[in-house]
């Protein structure tokens, strides 16, 4: 059994990817990361010796975009697990304005860093420079420096102005989480219970398929029952929920549930027995019940293409992008609610 340090799980994104240093980094992946599933390669100009490396094992994804348009970033980024970030503007001759400059290394930073927050994208590696330190505006050697020699950083050129800002705003980055949430849930439900659950924009496509097709089937389609489905994993309903949460700053406390269950059955019946004693006066409407509980402790999962076979239906959101799209709608909500 290769141990997981081999095993092809992960997906990264190089943002300008084929620069000069973004080649490197692309090809060097490819010989040397044992666990790349998916390597996304991300620029405003894609080479042409991008072609020849989707022969390989690895997916090899060429995404033309603008690290200046923050939905292009978050459509990259979804469903990555690192951001290797060196899209830029290295121009210290006057080619581009000071505020193109800005635009693309500034901004273009700020979108990689909100889309790693919006997807959950968690690990992001940022190229700075050592314009960043200096020389600075007043000529001041660094002579055989390190990272905590102290040097007076001072700029006034656009460029090493736009890269000492977008590292700062990666420093300040580190750890953000997308809400502030940063609590922890227990574990109240085993990890081998299954449950099955479909993101909404997939039940809603389904439901227009259905609406579409039915007067041309009605033959096939009348008095049917469809189960909706999509490519979102088979977990139990705690962990799936933290596909969402964990990205928020939650985190999932126990591989295995911390309380009996026979202790849950009797605070679910305590609850139905607080509700009806209470209800006279209020309404008392506990997340555990001993409804909630029964169902979130039986498998009950799908596994079907009836809909595919009767009326053409496939999900329209894939799983990273049913995933990225409810983190946002988590996020929102949490915002609306402060
Ligand atoms: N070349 C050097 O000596 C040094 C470069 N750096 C940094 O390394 C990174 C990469 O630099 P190089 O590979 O040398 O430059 P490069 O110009 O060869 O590569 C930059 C890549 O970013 C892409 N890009 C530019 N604007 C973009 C945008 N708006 N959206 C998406 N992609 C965009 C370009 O198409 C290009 O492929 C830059 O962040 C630069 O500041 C840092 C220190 C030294
Ligand atoms: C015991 C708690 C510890 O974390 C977990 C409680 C989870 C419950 C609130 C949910 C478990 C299963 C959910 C239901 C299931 O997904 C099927 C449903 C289908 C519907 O048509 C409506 C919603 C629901 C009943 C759903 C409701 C929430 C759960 C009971």
């Amino acid at each position: 059994m290769a141990d997981s340090a081999q095993v092809p799980t992960l997906v990264y994104l190089v943002t300008g990817g084929c620069g000069f240093l973004g080649e490197h980094i692309v090809r060097m992946l490819l010989e040397r990361e044992p666990r790349l599933r998916e390597l996304r390669v991300f620029d405003l100009h894609l080479s042409s010796w991008l072609e020849e490396l989707k022969a390989g094992p690895v997916q090899v994804t060429a995404i033309q975009g603008d690290v200046t348009q923050a939905h292009e970033v978050a459509a990259a980024m979804s469903g990555s697990h690192v951001v290797i970030h060196t899209a830029g503007l290295v121009d210290v001759f006057g080619k581009a304005s000071p505020k193109t400059i800005h635009k693309v290394n500034v901004q273009g930073t700020q979108n990689v860093i909100d889309a790693c927050v919006q997807t959950g994208t968690q690990y992001l590696v940022y190229t700075s420079s050592m314009e960043v330190v200096g020389p600075n505006i007043k000529g001041h050697p660094f002579y055989r420096g390190n990272e905590d020699t102290p040097y007076e950083a001072v700029h006034s050129h656009p460029y090493p102005c736009s890269k000492a800002l977008a590292e700062q705003l990666v420093l300040e980055a580190n750890g953000r989480k997308g809400l502030r949430f940063g609590g922890r849930l227990f574990r109240a439900v085993p990890a081998s219970v299954e449950h099955g659950r479909v993101y909404v924009g997939n039940v809603a496509w389904m439901h227009i398929l259905v609406a579409r097709e039915l007067e041309q089937r009605a033959a096939l389609m009348g008095g049917q029952v469809y189960f909706c489905y999509d490519k979102s994993p088979y977990k139990s309903y705690e962990d799936f929920n933290m596909e969402f949460l964990s990205p928020c700053g939650l985190r999932l406390i126990g591989a295995h549930p911390l309380l009996p269950y026979w202790l849950l059955v009797l605070l679910a019946t305590l609850n139905a027995l607080l509700q009806w004693l209470l209800r006279p006066l209020v309404l008392y409407t506990p997340l555990l019940n001993p409804y909630t509980l029964a169902m979130a402790n039986t498998t009950f999962t799908v596994s079907t293409n009836k809909a595919q076979r009767h009326f053409g239906y496939k999900p329209l959101f894939s799983w990273e992008e049913s995933r990225t799209r409810t983190i946002q709608w988590v996020q929102a909500m949490e915002g609306s609610a402060r």
